[in-house]
């Protein structure tokens, strides 16, 4: 399977959907619908490595990269999720250059990192069906940073210049929470911190990423370059379609 750092060079924005139902049910349903990858909250979902699995399994079968994004850019965390299969992380919260070398780290085993191997047991191997993950897990893997904070932006020349970002992903929610404007991502501060963020990520020769905050902010976001935004979550389509459909008899 192509690297999604590799889907990513290929230049075509590539648009997925927040799942966030920690439920493999909707998750399969998700990757039916033709989204280009699907992004699985550890951080802000009921998830587990269990649920988180049965997702994993439950979309293996579709074209779409699957996303994890971890609680917090912990060591423990990270192996479980690479451990079990996912290819592609999202580390949240992330503050410095040091975090960002920290997580590549703890995605990698020694001597470069500190992950622990468990090649005869670990779903990523193929439970020591595919011996080749050990020696390919560089050209495999693909570690996006978010840049959602104060200190991120300070940072981001740094954090992105790190050997093994391959990608970061703006968050608009954290990002206005920390610029002081707690749940006002359009607030013209927050807006204007994401410009200066693109443009950085742009100039370090990186691919951005950002949440949607509409369709219509997503396309928007494709015009400024972009590369890869999601745009929806599956939480907003079953509240939107609930509401929607209530609306529409007459009670
Ligand atoms: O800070 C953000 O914005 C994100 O990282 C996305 C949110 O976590 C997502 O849950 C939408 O609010």
């Amino acid at each position: 399977m192509t690297a999604f750092k590799d889907r990513l060079a290929a230049g075509k924005p590539l648009f997925g959907l927040w799942q966030a139902l920690a439920n493999n049910y909707t998750a399969e349903i998700c990757a039916r619908a033709g989204f280009d990858w699907l992004m699985f909250d550890g951080e802000h979902a009921p998830n587990t490595a269990q649920t988180l699995l049965a997702q994993l399994q439950a979309t293996a079968p579709f074209p779409i990269d699957a996303i994890a994004r971890v609680p917090l850019a912990d060591p423990v965390a990270i192996k479980q999720y690479l451990d079990i299969g996912f290819t592609t992380l999202l580390i949240p919260m992330l503050d410095s250059a040091q975090q960002a070398r920290d997580a590549v780290a703890a995605s990698r085993y020694p001597p470069v990192g500190i992950r622990g191997v468990a090649s005869a047991t670990a779903r990523a191997t193929g439970f020591g069906a595919d011996p080749a993950y050990l020696r390919e897990l560089d050209s495999r893997l693909t570690l996006i940073v978010q840049i959602e904070s104060r200190a991120a932006l300070e940072d981001i020349d740094a954090i992105a210049a790190v050997d093994g970002v391959d990608a970061l992903f703006i968050g608009p929610a954290d990002l206005s929470a920390s610029l002081g404007h707690l749940g006002n991502p359009g607030h013209p501060e927050v807006q204007a911190a994401i410009t200066h963020a693109r443009e950085r990520i742009a100039a370090a020769g990186k691919p951005a990423g950002i949440f949607g905050l509409s369709p219509e902010d997503a396309q928007r976001r494709v015009e400024e370059g972009f590369a890869f935004i999601s745009i929806g979550t599956d939480i907003g389509l079953l509240t939107k379609g609930a509401a929607t459909l209530l609306a529409s008899v007459a009670r």
